[in-house]
C-alpha cells in the first residue's frame, strides 16, 4: 500500500507532469467516493489542504481523516500542511500513510530536523512558501527537499485567484536546483493559468476548484491534461 520512498521517488520522477486534485474543494459528505473519482479521472495522487486556524484563518481535517481513507485507496496521498506547528503532529500524519508531507517555511524558519524527520518516516518531504515569502529563503534547504511548494495565492481557501507572480519564482527554483526536485504550484490553476505553470517548471499541478467544481469532472480532467502537454512542448518548458 506504502510504497517505500525511493519506490515513489522514482515513480514520481519518471513520469510526466501531474495534476493533482485538491480535496479542499470536494464533497466531504462523500470523501471516499470523491478520491475514487479524481482517480477514475486520471489522478494518481490527492492533495489534502490540512489547516490548522492558526496558520491560516480555516480548519479543515486532520491526520485522523486521512488515517480513514488510506487503507481506501491507492493514490499517492499529499498532504499540505498549514499548520503552524507541524512537528507537533508528524507522527500522526506519517502513521495516516501519507506519501509526501509539505511543511511551510514560514511556519518553521529552520526545516532541518522536520525534513529529516518526514524522511526517515518513509514519505517525501516537501516544503512550500507563500507569495510574500522572498523565494531565495528557499535556497538553503534545496537538497533536503523532494518537492518545492510555489504557493500561487495566500493559503487558507480555494477558489482564489493564480498570482502571476509564481511563475518568476517557479523559474527561480527549477535555475537552482537538481533536476529530480518536484516543482508543485497550489492555487488558482485551471485551464487559463495551467499551461504558463508547465512552461515555468511546475511538475505538480494542485488542482481544487477547477476539478472538483466542474460539471464534467473528466472532460476537465483531460482537458487539463491536454494544456499541461502542450505546456510541456511548447518553447521554453522543463526538459
Ligand atoms: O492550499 C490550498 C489553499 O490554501 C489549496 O490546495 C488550493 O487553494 C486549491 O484550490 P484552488 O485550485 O481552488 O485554488
Ligand atoms: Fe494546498
Amino acid at each position: 500500500m506504502h510504497p517505500n520512498r525511493s519506490q515513489l521517488l522514482e515513480r514520481l520522477r519518471n513520469t510526466s507532469p501531474r495534476i493533482c486534485p485538491s480535496l479542499l474543494d470536494c464533497d466531504f459528505s462523500f470523501l471516499k467516493s470523491e478520491i475514487d473519482d479524481a482517480e477514475r479521472c486520471g489522478a494518481e495522487i490527492v492533495h489534502w489542504d490540512v489547516m490548522d486556524g492558526f496558520f491560516v484563518p480555516n480548519f479543515s481535517y486532520g491526520p485522523m481523516v486521512i488515517r480513514s481513507l488510506r487503507p481506501q485507496s491507492q493514490l499517492v496521498f499529499e498532504a499540505h500542511l498549514m499548520m503552524k506547528e507541524p512537528g507537533k503532529y508528524l507522527d500522526g500524519f506519517l502513521e495516516a500513510g501519507c506519501d509526501v508531507i509539505t511543511i511551510h517555511l514560514e511556519a518553521v524558519p529552520d526545516p532541518t530536523e522536520l525534513l529529516r524527520a518526514i524522511r526517515d518516516g518513509g514519505a517525501l518531504a516537501g516544503l512550500a512558501v507563500n507569495p510574500p515569502t522572498p523565494i531565495e529563503q528557499l535556497e538553503p534547504w534545496l537538497d533536503q527537499i523532494d518537492l518545492a511548494l510555489v504557493m500561487s495565492v495566500m493559503p487558507g481557501f480555494g477558489g482564489q485567484s493564480f498570482d502571476q507572480g509564481a511563475l518568476e519564482r517557479m523559474r527561480w527554483v527549477r535555475e537552482r536546483s537538481r533536476p529530480e526536485l518536484i516543482i508543485e504550484v497550489d492555487g488558482g490553476v485551471n485551464r487559463t493559468t495551467i499551461s504558463d505553470a508547465v512552461r515555468a517548471g511546475a511538475r505538480h499541478m494542485v488542482v481544487g476548484s477547477a476539478f472538483y467544481r466542474a460539471q464534467d469532472r473528466a472532460a476537465e480532467f483531460q482537458q487539463l491534461t491536454q494544456l499541461v502537454n502542450e505546456g510541456v512542448s511548447s518553447p521554453g518548458a522543463m526538459e
